[in-house]
């Protein structure tokens, strides 16, 4: 097993910065550090950042504009939303997070996306390099859900056949603004054989247990211990918490 080590090198720490290390000085979530960078930045390479770590991955952050991405990525990142006003992402960036998964140090550069049609393109080429995709709408955009459809077809285009995907409904906790019951995300899910739960960046529900899903199910395909079996799907059907939960 190889292991990342640099002077600066700190076990669970993160890191974040656009892939050409310039930013545009927008924020992406409102009111937290920007997040945006440059609208065709090269690709770094997963191995080029200062921390520990014993196998690294690629988590793309895919879905509508406006579905709560940025927000997402900053409250698993950071453990913060801020409310304010709506800036959109331009073209994509990412951020570094290392998870301690069963004793394993598993990084995850998570690549946040811009929803924007615009965008697209430019997105598109970093879709083969996911090894998972974390697919967004939000429960309160009735179009954010019907396009997800849209968005599998181009997951199923763009993408590695065996990227680990999972369709996530956030902005669970605007209750009264709900046009979308969680059982229309459930049966959707169901249809395309993907994981499915509710999130919310604002109050953080599930909002860990979608990447420790997806780190652990990415774990357990590349050390393959015979000992140990994962089911992606039971996993998240146990520890996911509802809406109205806590
Ligand atoms: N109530 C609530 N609002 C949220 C949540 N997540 C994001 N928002 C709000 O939704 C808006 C859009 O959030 P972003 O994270 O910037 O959306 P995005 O998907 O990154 O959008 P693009 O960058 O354009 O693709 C912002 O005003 C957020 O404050 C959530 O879980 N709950
Ligand atoms: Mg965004």
């Amino acid at each position: 097993m190889s292991r990342k080590k640099t002077a600066k090198g700190k076990a669970n720490s993160s890191s974040t910065g656009s892939p050409s290390g310039k930013s545009s000085g927008k924020k992406g979530c409102p009111g937290i550090a920007p997040l945006n960078g440059v609208v065709h930045p090269s690709r770094p390479p997963i191995s080029n950042s200062s921390e520990f770590y014993d196998i690294a991955f690629k988590v793309m952050l895919v879905g509508d504009s406006g579905v709560g991405k940025t927000c997402f990525l900053v409250r698993f990142k950071d453990g913060a939303f801020l409310a304010g006003s709506f800036i959109s992402t331009v073209g994509i960036d990412f951020r570094n997070k290392v998870m301690n998964i069963d004793g394993v140090k598993v990084k995850l550069q998570i690549w946040d996306t811009a929803g924007q049609e615009r965008f697209r393109s430019v997105t598109h080429a970093y879709y083969r390099d996911a090894h998972a995709l974390l697919l967004l709408y939000d429960v309160t955009n009735r179009a954010s859900f019907d396009n997800i459809q849209a968005w599998l077809s181009e997951i199923h285009e763009y993408a590695q056949e065996d990227a680990v995907l999972m369709l996530l409904g956030n902005k669970a906790d605007s209750t009264h603004e709900r046009v979308v019951k969680r059982e229309d995300g459930e049966r959707l899910a169901k249809e395309f054989g993907v994981p499915f739960m509710e999130t919310s960046a604002r109050s953080g529900l599930n909002v860990e247990l979608a990447f420790t899903a997806v780190a652990k199910e990415l774990k357990h395909r590349t050390m393959k211990d015979p000992s140990e079996t994962f089911k992606l799907q039971e996993y998240v059907s146990k520890e996911m918490k509802g809406a109205g939960c806590c």
